[in-house]
């Protein structure tokens, strides 16, 4: 049975938001969102994936964190440099760091269990937008940051996938570009 055209308009038109406001989702729409989350596919059952919500006055904490990241890496950054790690966590009411917990399988490698995780970071998006907010997956160097992981919890088998900002669009959705799907698909 094929989707209901609006589904499939849905996904064809969907579109990440640079710049985000508020009001952010609600704890029930976020409870909604992580819902979607846990429908990702998700070999042998492993549930991969981790989320750690970061709202209202806890963005600032984490914009310190954010900035004591950017010194670890760069000891002489500049003071725009350390403001904009500070003010990152403040582009969206709600930042979402999506994290994907590995574990030694027989038939699960690390690599699937990374998608699987980027799959739910995707979800977390896609439901984000069907609530009439927006979203978008940002990662940089601070999603490599082991350390900013132990910050907010991360245990050792745990990396980021990475940071998804949501709240209300601001300003008219960016135009998305033209594609063919021949360019990337053919008939074998
Ligand atoms: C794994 C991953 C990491 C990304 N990291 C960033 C990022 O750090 N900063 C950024 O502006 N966009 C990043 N993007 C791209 C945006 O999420 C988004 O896809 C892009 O702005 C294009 O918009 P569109 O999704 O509407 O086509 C990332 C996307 C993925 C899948």
């Amino acid at each position: 049975m094929s989707a209901p055209l609006n589904g499939l308009n849905f996904l064809q038109q969907r579109n990440s938001a640079p710049r985000l406001t508020e009001p952010g989702p609600s704890a029930d729409e976020l409870e909604q969102m992580l819902l979607c989350a846990l429908r990702s596919p998700d070999h042998a059952r492993l549930r991969p994936w981790r989320f750690v919500s970061i709202q209202g006055d806890r963005r600032v904490a984490f914009g310190e964190l954010l900035r004591a990241s950017l010194l670890r890496r760069d000891p002489d950054a500049d003071q725009i440099a350390q403001d904009r790690a500070l003010n990152a966590p403040l582009r969206a009411p709600l930042v979402i760091a999506v994290i994907v917990s590995l574990v030694e399988h027989p038939k699960v490698p690390f690599w699937e269990q990374r998608l699987s995780a980027g799959c739910a970071a995707f979800s977390l998006s896609l439901a984000a937008e069907a609530m009439d907010y927006a979203a978008i997956w940002r990662t940089g160097a601070f999603a490599e940051d082991e350390q900013l992981l132990r910050d907010i919890g991360g245990a050792e088998n745990e990396e980021f996938v990475g940071f998804v900002y949501v709240g209300r669009r601001d300003g008219p959705a960016k135009p998305i570009p033209p594609m063919e799907t021949a360019e990337f698909h053919r008939v074998w």
